[in-house]
């Protein structure tokens, strides 16, 4: 089939390259230039494993962008890839795919023929219904159900695996209100369940869709947060919490995966979905008691590492290195990550921060241009008074006589992955 999809960021790109790979035509429309040209020099303009691959085999052939929307009207579907942050209080801002919508409605003014817009963006349950379609409606001139169809189709993609989580996935949910409309998604996808013959296919309503992938982030947010909160209580008690959650997740009702407990989860869509959906459920005049918990246990995360840095090293005056800036390793992205609200926290505390992490320090700058960073773990820890772990990355496990460079061998290990021994003093969050 020939998709569009708008947006080539994260997302975009990599169900564009995915899509191609599963036999399509595919169009990306960006309004940045440099994506589009990243792209079409079979370039991705995001770093996921195996995306450069992709693309390289497939631009120029079934995957090419375009800045301009009239590229459109030559496919039989459009995805809507926009991204959906969250504004001051949480809600959910969908300035950015209004903006989108009203131009592809525009567009589709001039289409021959129906077609089908997919929002693929993560949006409050009846975003696509009571906003994207009448907004199409009204710049298209047509009326959904007749001049086009609207669906909702959620990605659960991670960062870092996003090509094999696409390809691969444990479900594919596809929401539509019209026969027609469903029929499309059922098309659009057959290549991929074909591919993917394990994976479950959810066919639903469009609001269904929506909230499942609400539904889908809030549970794994709230369940990193009961872990974590259940690793408290066992520090606490001198109890070891992963011999604990280790044990607890070999409870098939319970599952061993996102019981990793620390100092907590940040990125660019837990923290946003999260508030989003409290927001949206206030706003209906409910109190999402669990999730509002899921929230407070994740900001006190930080709050407890340096609590117990405070117990060894007074951080007024000294050199703290943390180590890890990424929100997760194998990714440079620092949006939300954990070691924003500590930097923050050290620095009021007067404590003399110098950041490292192995791909992320040039994002972590933009945000915090004034500290120092150094270009190895070795280098950061050199002459520190204490150490933070805030992200796993494996070079974190394996560091051992690099300690022994610290002024005070202060480490506070906000992931569980420093080897304990004599000569350092080893604190761990939980
Ligand atoms: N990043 C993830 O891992 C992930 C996973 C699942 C779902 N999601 C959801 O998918 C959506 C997209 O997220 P993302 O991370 O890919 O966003 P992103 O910010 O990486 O990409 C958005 C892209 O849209 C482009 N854009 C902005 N305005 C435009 C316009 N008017 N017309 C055309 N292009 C325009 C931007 O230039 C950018 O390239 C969000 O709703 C997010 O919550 C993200
Ligand atoms: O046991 C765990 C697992 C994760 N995390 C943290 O949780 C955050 C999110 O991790 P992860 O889910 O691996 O990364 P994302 O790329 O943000 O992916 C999530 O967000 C995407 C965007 O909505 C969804 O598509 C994915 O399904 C969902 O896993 C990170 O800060 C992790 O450090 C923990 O603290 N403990």
């Amino acid at each position: 089939m020939k998709l569009s999809i708008i947006g080539s960021g994260y997302v975009g790109t990599t169900i564009a390259a995915c899509f191609a790979d599963l036999g399509h035509d595919v169009v990306n429309v960006d309004i940045d230039e440099d994506v589009v040209a990243t792209l079409n020099a079979g370039q991705s303009p995001i770093h996921e494993p195996g995306l450069d691959e992709l693309v390289e085999r497939h631009a120029g052939d079934r995957l090419r962008a375009t800045t301009d929307y009239d590229a459109v009207l030559d496919t039989d579907a459009t995805f809507l890839a926009l991204s959906t942050p969250s504004d001051d209080d949480g809600h959910i801002d969908l300035s950015v795919m209004e903006a989108a919508t009203k131009s592809l409605g525009a567009t589709l003014a001039e289409k021959d023929g129906s077609h089908l817009v997919v929002t693929k963006s993560t949006v409050i349950p009846t975003t696509t219904e009571e906003v994207i379609a009448p907004l199409l409606e009204e710049h298209s001139g047509k009326t959904e159900g007749e001049g086009f169809d609207v669906g909702m189709n959620p990605e659960f993609l991670r960062e870092g695996s996003a090509v094999d989580d696409f390809l691969d996935p444990d479900k594919v949910v596809l929401g539509s209100r019209t026969d027609r409309g469903a029929e499309t998604l059922r098309e659009i996808f057959d290549p991929l369940l074909e591919r993917a013959p394990e994976a479950a296919l959810v066919e639903t309503g469009i609001r269904e869709a929506e909230m499942i992938k609400y539904a889908n982030n809030a549970f794994l947010a709230a369940k990193i947060s009961l872990a974590n909160d259940l690793a408290n209580v066992c520090k606490e008690y001198g109890v070891d919490s992963y011999e604990v959650l280790d044990a607890i997740g070999l409870d098939s009702r319970i599952g061993a995966e996102f019981l990793a407990a620390g100092v907590g989860w940040g990125g660019s869509c837990f923290p946003k979905d999260v508030a989003a959906i409290v927001a949206a459920a206030r706003d209906a005049g409910y109190d999402p008691a669990m999730l509002e918990a899921a929230v407070e246990v994740n900001d006190r995360q930080p709050v407890r590492m340096l609590d117990i840095l405070r117990e060894r090293v007074d951080p007024d005056g000294a050199r703290v290195a943390v180590l890890g800036l990424a929100f997760k390793p194998g990714t440079d992205d620092v949006r939300n990550s954990r070691a924003i609200p500590l930097v923050d926290a050290l620095r009021d505390a007067g404590a003399d921060v110098v950041g490292y992490d192995p791909v992320a320090t040039a994002n972590f700058r933009e945000k915090f241009p004034d500290i120092d960073y150094a270009d190895s773990a070795a280098d950061a820890l050199a002459g520190a008074d204490a150490a933070l772990v805030v992200t796993d990355w494996d070079e974190f496990a394996a560091l051992d006589d690099e300690f022994d460079a610290m002024a005070d061998p202060v480490v506070v290990d906000g992931r569980r992955i420093v080897t304990r021994r004599d000569g350092i003093v080893y604190e761990s969050l939980v």
